[in-house]
């Protein structure tokens, strides 16, 4: 936060435009239907918005389909001069729009200013890679030129989900925008109102057709997931969606990035520094979105040297997360983003404590007779917890840290690795051969040593096993929006 930025508690400025957006225009769903949104902190009516079908979708599809050839062809610096204008545009409306993300997901509003700059920061990387969709020559004697050429595939489909509702919108378009594709967007139905904002805003900027924005839920998301001209579909998403994600692309063949869930390790070792990774478990967990992020570091593995230490000051510092007011400029958590999320984890909270875990922390939701009609939770952790436990083993997707004592590396190591899931591990140790050795060993695709939960832009993010397919928010993310094309020329 800078100095011109507002105090307390703001109203956020919604947005007018409450309809799908595609071929350049606003329009109602065919069927009519739309659906009420609600603030997760307080319960009040946000209005409704329309909520597209799979006959949306068609329609939505069918206008990037004609937009495509004229974006293709468009030179590349042209792509990323719109690319860059968008970011400009998002930047001189920053704080209008961290604030109705702020209203609408729950999340507080000073976190959601991170989500704008991560989104710009995006939009001008991607602007800054057109120059690198280049190909190869195969050198073939002096009969033959033989080279690549790299494509856009098409009209690429991008699904998200709800904890970063514009910053995924506007990051996850920046890639395939960048490569020349045309992009159908499926924001997640929770929370749409800062993404038709965000429209309402750079309309224009793009050619007609060249970014379309459908909201609705799995109908909408299946028929782009499954469409015969839609090139490629990106999901960020939980694993039961990515396998849906994937079936439905698998009837025509279409390629498949998927961002899935996580219940990610956190391995401190009896040499680390008590009070740097006390705090790296705190941060690890993201309490400022109530844990609701992929990469949050839920399974803490601490050394028995140091457990009883370490234990004791993460549980001092998770004190600064006072769940409150998510359009307030001081609130440090937010509320989850529906009540069927908060009841969810307040199941899985009854359930550890059934299960035999030691609760240290929180536990229920806040006592603040304020904050009784919203979806909030305490951050909570809970200590000897065993790997046979739920809480040791299911994402949770909420504020519940559960903590383990280990005494063996290759017995950490093992119960570190064994969940379906593999997105990101942090470590921490001041000795440099056993962090290669242990984040070498580790099954995930994001490790961190002395560091938890910052994304690096250019650094490759993605998951293994379960957590998903491909990587992003690296070079790798705007090559995998082309397809490689071999040109032989025979000369002689
Ligand atoms: N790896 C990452 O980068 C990353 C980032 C954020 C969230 N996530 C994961 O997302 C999950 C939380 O988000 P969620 O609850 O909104 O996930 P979700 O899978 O329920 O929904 C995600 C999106 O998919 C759509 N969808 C749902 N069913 C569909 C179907 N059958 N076909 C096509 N689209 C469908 C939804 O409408 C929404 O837009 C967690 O598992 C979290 O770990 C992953």
């Amino acid at each position: 936060m800078n100095s011109k930025t507002p105090r307390g508690s703001q109203r956020p400025r919604l947005p007018e435009s409450r309809n799908l957006y595609y071929g350049g225009e606003w329009k109602p769903a065919n069927s009519g239907r739309r659906e009420e949104c609600f603030s997760p902190a307080t319960g009040e009516s946000f209005g409704s918005v329309a909520y597209g079908d799979a006959s949306d979708m068609e329609a939505a599809i069918s206008a990037a389909k004609s937009a495509f050839a004229a974006w293709r062809d468009t030179p590349p610096l042209e792509r990323a001069g719109r690319l860059r204008e968008i970011a400009a545009v998002m930047r001189e409306h920053k704080e209008e729009l961290a604030l109705v993300d702020a209203a609408d997901s729950g999340n507080p509003v000073a976190a959601m200013l991170k989500d704008i700059d991560i989104a710009t920061s995006q939009l001008d990387y991607f602007a800054g890679l057109v120059l690198e969709m280049k190909g190869d020559t195969i050198p073939m004697g002096p009969d033959a030129v033989n080279m690549t050429v790299r494509e856009p595939l098409g009209v690429v489909g991008r699904i998200v989900a709800f904890n970063h509702p514009l910053m995924f919108c506007a990051s996850k378009a920046a890639a395939p925008l960048a490569a020349g594709n045309t992009v159908v967007m499926k924001p997640a139905e929770q929370a749409p109102l800062s993404v038709l904002r965000w429209l309402e805003l750079i309309d224009g900027i793009l050619p007609p057709g060249v970014l379309n924005v459908v909201h609705g839920g799995p109908e909408a998301g299946q028929a782009l997931a499954s469409h015969p001209d839609v090139a490629k579909v990106g999901l960020i998403g939980s694993v039961p969606t990515g396998r849906a994600v994937m079936q439905g692309a698998s009837a025509t063949i279409k390629d498949v990035i998927l961002e899935l869930g996580g219940k990610n390790a956190l391995i401190a070792c009896p040499d680390a520094d008590i009070e740097k990774t006390a705090k790296g478990i705190v941060a690890g967990m993201n309490f400022a979105w109530c844990g609701q992020s992929c990469g949050s570091t839920s399974r803490v593995f601490i050394h028995n040297d140091i457990h009883n230490a370490v234990l004791d000051r993460v549980v001092e510092m998770v004190q600064a997360f006072k769940p409150g007011d998510p359009t307030d400029y001081s609130t440090t958590m937010g509320a989850l983003i529906s009540a069927k999320q908060r009841d969810r984890v307040l199941g899985y909270i009854e359930g550890a404590r059934r299960e035999g875990a030691r609760l240290v922390a929180g536990g229920g939701v806040p006592d603040d007779p304020a904050l009784a009609r919203g979806n909030f939770v305490e951050p909570t952790i809970f200590a000897d917890v065993t790997t046979d436990m739920t809480i040791a083993r299911e994402e949770i997707f909420g504020p519940v840290l559960s903590v383990f004592r280990w005494t063996d590396e290759d017995d950490v190591m093992e119960k570190a690795n064994d969940v379906e899931y593999g997105l990101t591990c942090s470590i921490w140790t001041r000795d440099l051969a056993r962090a290669h050795r242990m984040a070498r060993r580790a099954e995930a695709g994001f490790v961190w040593v002395n560091k938890s939960a910052a994304h690096f832009l250019g650094a490759p993010f993605g998951g293994v096993k379960q957590s998903g397919i491909g990587r992003e928010e690296c070079i790798g993310e705007m090559l995998s929006f082309t397809r490689e094309k071999n040109i032989h020329i025979a000369l002689d």
